[in-house]
């Protein structure tokens, strides 16, 4: 899917495909010398991170494994209560091994600060969290994001694992949509 694909249900893009490719490799980079040497596990939070992760996994020289957790907040709509509920598990066990959550896109930060707590208790060496997208409002929560794609404006947003309705995922930029959209 494409920006020509949306017709007039694309508002604007706010980051191209080009700028994502170029922006992984350098966090690719910062996390291959980070973790040089050290065991690494990423854990992608199902669905939006499939594409940051199948992406950064192949920019990565590091032979990381990879592994899922699929979490629901409890919220209306498009915002998020920071109730979490475990939806699918990890397979792996985390004790003393160096876990990279990664991540489509921090808003809230409710359902980053709950799973770091969750992923914090099983006893890992370290939990640090790699995100493509970073909203504003995730500064009103103590998280510390270590690697971040891009800070954008507190908009709704979509494409790059990112859905409404569970659609525009396969789009392979970062955008926003016409109004109709949602009134229709
Ligand atoms: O910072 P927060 O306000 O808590 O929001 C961030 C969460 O929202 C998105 O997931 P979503 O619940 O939309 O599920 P999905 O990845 O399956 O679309 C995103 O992938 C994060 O997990
Ligand atoms: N698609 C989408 N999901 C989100 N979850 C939290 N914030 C967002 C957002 O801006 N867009």
């Amino acid at each position: 899917m494409d920006a020509k694909d949306m017709g007039e249900d694309l508002e604007k893009v706010l980051v191209t495909e080009e700028e994502i490719k170029t922006r992984l490799r350098e966090m690719a980079a910062e996390i291959d010398a980070a973790y040089a040497g050290k065991d690494l596990l990423l854990v992608g939070v199902l669905k939006g991170a499939v594409m940051v992760m199948a992406d950064l996994a192949r920019e990565l020289h590091h032979p990381a494994e990879t592994d899922w957790m699929a979490v629901s907040s409890y919220g209306a709509g498009t915002t998020s209560s920071g109730v979490v509920r475990i939806l699918k598990d990890l397979d792996a066990d985390i004790k003393d091994r160096n876990v990279l959550i990664v991540e489509d896109v921090i808003d809230s930060g409710l359902t980053l600060s709950w799973l770091v707590g969750n992923l914090k208790s099983r006893g890992p060496a370290s939990v640090e969290i790699c995100t493509m997208v970073r909203k504003p409002l995730a500064f009103s929560v103590d998280l510390d994001v270590k690697y971040i794609g891009f800070d954008l404006p507190n908009e709704f947003i979509i494409g790059y694992g990112l859905d409404y309705a569970e659609k525009y995922r396969n789009l392979p930029f970062i955008g926003t949509l016409a109004p109709h959209v949602y009134q229709d």
